[in-house]
Parts: C-alpha cells; sequence; structure tokens
C-alpha cells in the first residue's frame, strides 16, 4: 500500500489583505484523462499545463505499465499511445494512490482488453466503493475479485470478447460514467449511458476532440450519452485548463480574509464545474468573472475576489450539487464566516470521497466552535459572522487534500490559529498550494 511519508503538520494564521495573482495548477479531471486518452489513442499526443500532481503521476506510471510511453519533454508531456484495445497486461499491481479519479477510469480502460491488471490505492483510496465501476463493467464481460465491500485492492479479468451496454449510473458520478465510456470504447458497437444528473462532461468533450463518435442528448430520461465503439483514436495536442476546485481556495481564502483583493486568472467556468462561483455570488461574495472568454470550446474568465464582510447563508440549490461537489468542504468555511445558516442538501457522495467529508468538517468546525448539523445527504453550518469564529484547534485531514486545504483558508480567519494534523496529502491536486497562498500574504507555517 502506498503512502506519503510522515505526517507533516502545517498552521494556518489571522492573515489580511491578501493580494496579487494566484495562478492555480492543471485542471485535475482533465490531467488524468490527457494521459489515459493520449494512451488509448495510435500516435504522439502532447499535453501541456498539465497537473504534476501525485494524482496525476500516478496516472502516468499506470499508462506506461499497460505499454504507452509517457514522458516529460520541457514543459510538454508526450504520450505515445497503444490504440484501443492495445493495452499490455501489467507485471506488476497498479498503486493509484489516493486517487479515485485514476483508478475508476483505468478500471475502465482495461475492462474491454483481454488482459489482467490488480489496482490497490493508499488507506484512503483502499476504502472507497468500487461496485459503482465494477457492476457495470461485468455488464461488458470483465470478471472482479476485490476484497469485501468492493474495496481495493482488487483484481480485474478484462472481457475477452466485450459486448456494448447500455447503462443508466445509479448514483451522480462523472468517475462511473468515465469508466463505462472507456470500456465502450472497446465494445462493438453503441454503448450507451444514461444519467439523471448531469456530471462533470470532460470524458464525452475529450473523446470526440480524439475522434471517437459520441453524441449527448437531453431526454425525459436524463442526459443519454451514446458512443460508438472501436474507433481509432487520434492523437490530440492538449492544453489543459487551470483547475477551478483549486482555484476555490484562493477565491475563498480571499473572500474572508480582510482586506484582500485578489486574481485567479484563467479559469475553465465550464458549467458542470462552475457551481460554487455562483453559490459565492448567491452569498453576497464580492466575486466577479473578467475577461470572460471562450478558449478550447469551454467558457472562461479570469476570478476576481474580494473581502466580502456582508455574506449571508442561504440554501445551495440540490440541483447544483455535482457541479461544486468537490467545494463543499472550503464552502463550508466560508459559510462560517457567514450571517445565518447555510443549507446544503442532496450531497450524499460527499460521504464517500477520499474521507467522509461531511464528518470531517462537521467536527473540525465545531472543534472550532462552529455549530453544524448533519444528516446522511444534507449538512448545515451555523454561520457565526466575522470576528466571533474561535478556531484553535488541531484537525485531522484523513488524507484527504481538500479537508487539509479548507481548515488551513478557515484559519487566515479564525480568531486563533488553525492547525492540520498532515498537509501531506495537499501534493495530490495542488502541490503549490503552500508557496501560492503564501506570496499572497497569507501565513502558514510548518
Ligand atoms: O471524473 C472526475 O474527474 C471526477 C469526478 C468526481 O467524482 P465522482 O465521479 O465520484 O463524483 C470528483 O469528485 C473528482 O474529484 C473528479
Ligand atoms: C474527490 C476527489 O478526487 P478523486 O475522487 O479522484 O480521488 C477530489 O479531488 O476532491
Amino acid at each position: 500500500m502506498s503512502s506519503h511519508g510522515p505526517a507533516t503538520p502545517m498552521s494556518a494564521h489571522k492573515s489580511s489583505g491578501l493580494s496579487g495573482e494566484a495562478h492555480v495548477p492543471g485542471d485535475k479531471s482533465i490531467s488524468h484523462r490527457s494521459l489515459i486518452f493520449g494512451a488509448m489513442a495510435v500516435g504522439e499526443t502532447r499535453v501541456t499545463g498539465l497537473l504534476e500532481g501525485q494524482d496525476v503521476l500516478d496516472t502516468a506510471k499506470a499508462m506506461r505499465s499497460f505499454g504507452a510511453d509517457v514522458e516529460k519533454q520541457g514543459d510538454t508531456w508526450v504520450v505515445h499511445g497503444v490504440g484501443v484495445g492495445g493495452f499490455a497486461e501489467p507485471d506488476h499491481v497498479i498503486d493509484c494512490g489516493n486517487s479515485g479519479t485514476g483508478v475508476r477510469l483505468i478500471m475502465g480502460a482495461m475492462a474491454t482488453c483481454p488482459i489482467a491488471a490488480t489496482f490497490t490505492g493508499d488507506a484512503s483510496l483502499n476504502k472507497r466503493p468500487m461496485a459503482r465501476v465494477t457492476d457495470p463493467l461485468a455488464l461488458f464481460g470483465a470478471r472482479s475479485y476485490g476484497r469485501s465491500g468492493g474495496r481495493l485492492p482488487m483484481t480485474i479479468i478484462g472481457a475477452e470478447n466485450p459486448v456494448p451496454v447500455t447503462y443508466t449510473t445509479p448514483v451522480p458520478s462523472a468517475q462511473v460514467k468515465s469508466a463505462v465510456l472507456l470500456a465502450g470504447l472497446n465494445a462493438p458497437g453503441q454503448t450507451v449511458v444514461i444519467e439523471r444528473e448531469a456530471t462533470r462532461d470532460h470524458s464525452e468533450r475529450m473523446l470526440a476532440g480524439f475522434g471517437a463518435q459520441i453524441v449527448t442528448e437531453d431526454t425525459d430520461e436524463g442526459h443519454v450519452i451514446t458512443l460508438t465503439g472501436q474507433p481509432e483514436l487520434k492523437p490530440q495536442t492538449i492544453i489543459v485548463p487551470r483547475d477551478p476546485s483549486s482555484a476555490a481556495f484562493p477565491v475563498c481564502a480571499a473572500l474572508i480574509t480582510e482586506g484582500s483583493d485578489v486574481l485567479v486568472p484563467n479559469i475553465g467556468l465550464n458549467p458542470t464545474r462552475a457551481g460554487l462561483f455562483y453559490t459565492l455570488q448567491d452569498m453576497g461574495a464580492d466575486l466577479t468573472f473578467e475577461n470572460m472568454r471562450e478558449e478550447g470550446g469551454e467558457p472562461v474568465a479570469d476570478l476576481r475576489a474580494k473581502y466580502s464582510p456582508d455574506l449571508k447563508g442561504i440554501e445551495v440549490p440540490a440541483e447544483r450539487a455535482a457541479s461544486m461537489i468537490d467545494e463543499y468542504p472550503v464552502l463550508s468555511v466560508v459559510a462560517a464566516f457567514a450571517e445565518g445558516k447555510t443549507y446544503m442538501p442532496g450531497v450524499k457522495e460527499l460521504r464517500v470521497k477520499e474521507s467522509d467529508r461531511i464528518d470531517a468538517m462537521a467536527t473540525g468546525l465545531r472543534a472550532a466552535g462552529v455549530d453544524v448539523d448533519e444528516g446522511e445527504d444534507w449538512w448545515t453550518v451555523h454561520g457565526r459572522g466575522f470576528g466571533d469564529v474561535a478556531g484553535g484547534v488541531t484537525v485531522k485531514t484523513h488524507l484527504d487534500h481538500r479537508i487539509a486545504m479548507s481548515f488551513l483558508v478557515m484559519g487566515f480567519a479564525t480568531n486563533a490559529p488553525m492547525t492540520v494534523d498532515d498537509s501531506g496529502p495537499i501534493s495530490t491536486s495542488f502541490p503549490i498550494f503552500e508557496s501560492l497562498m503564501t506570496q499572497l500574504g497569507a501565513k502558514l507555517t510548518q
């Protein structure tokens, strides 16, 4: 089982006047997909702006294990793909570290190849549910043998003669949708995925870019995606946009830190990802989209976030959940400084991320002096307004990067510092978090 070494605690202290530009790293979802789709294309895919976080580096390593050539030349990651169905059988266990996206997408990609592979991860990933992926992969003819409860470590035996599948995803999950589409790539005929709630659509957009025949329709049943199997994917040149989920941290830090004015340039505002920013505006945040434009077919803007002393609690629309699912931890921190309650329904999926994120945040928020109510699929943060959030506690990270970064952001505005027991997991998605926040003027100490 992989681990990231000894725990490295970090503390955040009351800060003021965060200012300057925050250049956040490349999008994690698009980075994983660039490497995986590149490995399934025929020829050379070139990727710039790739997130060099541990999650993505683990996917790069996995793609090499399946026979693709992946190397960095200067600023560009170059992938020589083996073609759809061309994965070789790895001669060792594939360790996806902390990454749900990595392991689930790669399982999908190999499930319709006539090979076997064994997957594992760190203590967090090995607790997460995999049946949501292996159930539909079984319909293609793949077999899986894992620990009880559908947990890693797990071996997948790919289908020798895959059949195409029509599948309605039982949970709103882009990872499940993508695993089915990736498996469908090497099944003859049409694979159809139906999702009742739209989730991030990077796989659909990127597969179309790689030359697959993929069509999305909105029907009464939901969002219907039809993929024609066994295409030859054409290699691409990809510029990875900056990650809105990482942008969330400097944006939220600026909103709650007195006297701040921060610009976060070049952030993708794909509607399936941008829910947090609209929620913050609904709460009265001084957050504006500057220089709105289109890049690579996606809306992009520079985000300007200023200290917002008049935040108010709101009900976050449940139908927005999928478009901001990774941002609820840091939203709950902003909610702690708002006046009134912030009610967040429709978020059961938060309980099966790197940690149970409702439990992890509620425990730390309560310890820091903020009341939180929770149910299986909802939670409410009782805002205290500015100047009245105590802090002064050490909270557990549970191998979850977003929990670590959220509580550190909180410490810029609590009366006493916030400490996380382990900042190591931050490197999975945002390796430059500490230097970037410090450059803006935030006070962080090891
Ligand atoms: O497809 C993706 O790249 C992701 C999908 C989401 O997970 P789910 O599919 O489990 O909702 C998200 O939480 C994760 O960070 C990235
Ligand atoms: C949930 C996340 O990632 P993953 O599922 O890929 O581990 C995340 O980055 O917040």
